[in-house]
């Protein structure tokens, strides 16, 4: 065992080396993840055999053996879907029914990526999570570490959580998949399969060179922040640093809404990452809460999807 150790030490350094110094590593990202994980698993099972220079106890060689499961503790939520527009109208129906008084809507593009949950101590980042079923996700917050849009620190102490999506860029996604081919590896069929095996990958320096990015949508203690709006909301998360899409606007009505719509179901094909479709959300968080939820979505929001 222990010259198995001492064998997995010496090729995991030297394609470690090739992959970081010389970047052309001679092994694929799935060998090096099975020896990897080999190595961690011969150390779990001879911890007195371990070696104390061993490349899993480097600094940035954060593998782990698997994800430990978190609880949400707001739940994370789904949305209902419309497909035309009379799907929207039925929407703003059964929303005046609940509320009086006026509404606006705050539009956002739906980006095709992975749902993630970020929670901030003190100003801290300290936990980032999948959706997993909405109650319960995968704790992967060295490999959100990897994120360079997701700030490490904000600019206040504050204890917050914010969700959003996590996505690989069209240009990576390219990149990705050529490097990918180049190696004789199966290539990844979208950016959003690109970014969620990516987040699965169990060794933070593959994730690194995946060049993921983010945008935050949401925050799941608006009590932290005293807000009254979504759109006030998102300004304010992009105060304190967080990624925020450029794109969304307020409408006041549903036509506005439809005309938002039809323009980026053209010119999504120019944005620099994948969109499938438009969130629209009562923009106003007293009425939100008027208006309520069911069971697995909020009834103040609805994801106008694009025809694929
Ligand atoms: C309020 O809940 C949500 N809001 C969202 N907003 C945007 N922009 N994109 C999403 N995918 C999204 N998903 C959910 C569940």
């Amino acid at each position: 065992q222990q010259a198995k150790m001492l064998e997995l030490n010496r090729l995991l350094k030297q394609y470690a080396k090739e992959y970081y110094e010389q970047d052309q590593p001679s092994v694929t990202d799935a060998e090096y993840d099975h020896l990897y994980q080999e190595l961690v698993a011969l150390e779990a099972a001879h911890p007195e055999l371990k070696l104390k220079d061993s490349i899993t106890q480097e600094v940035g060689g954060r593998v782990l053996s698997g994800f430990e499961k978190v609880k949400h503790e707001t739940a994370m939520l789904s949305l209902g879907n419309a497909f035309n527009y009379q799907d929207l109208v039925a929407f703003e129906e059964r929303i005046k029914k609940l509320v009086s008084g006026p509404i606006t809507y705050n539009c956002e593009l739906k980006i095709d990526g992975l749902a993630i949950s970020l929670k901030y101590q003190d100003g801290k980042f300290v936990q980032g999570a999948t959706r997993g079923d909405g109650k319960i996700g995968e704790n992967i917050t060295e490999n959100l570490k990897q994120v360079k849009d997701i700030p490490q620190i904000l600019p206040e102490p504050l204890t917050l959580e914010v969700r959003g999506e996590c996505f690989m860029p069209k240009s990576s996604f390219v990149e990705l998949n050529e490097e990918r081919e180049a190696q004789g590896e199966n290539i990844f069929a979208n950016p959003r399969n690109a970014a969620a095996g990516s987040l699965r990958q169990l060794d933070t320096r593959v994730v690194a060179k995946r060049n993921l990015s983010s945008f935050i949508y949401a925050v799941a203690t608006p009590e932290a922040l005293a807000l009254t709006s979504q759109s006030s909301g998102l300004a304010k998360m992009n105060e304190l640093g967080f990624h925020i899409n450029p794109e969304g606007i307020v409408c006041e009505s549903i036509e506005e809404v439809w005309n938002y719509i039809q323009t980026y179901q053209e010119k999504r094909h120019d944005l620099p990452y994948e969109i499938d479709g438009i969130v629209i959300k009562v923009n106003e968080f007293a009425l939100q809460e008027e208006i309520g939820y069911t069971v697995k979505a909020p009834k103040w929001a609805i994801a106008y999807k694009f025809p694929a």
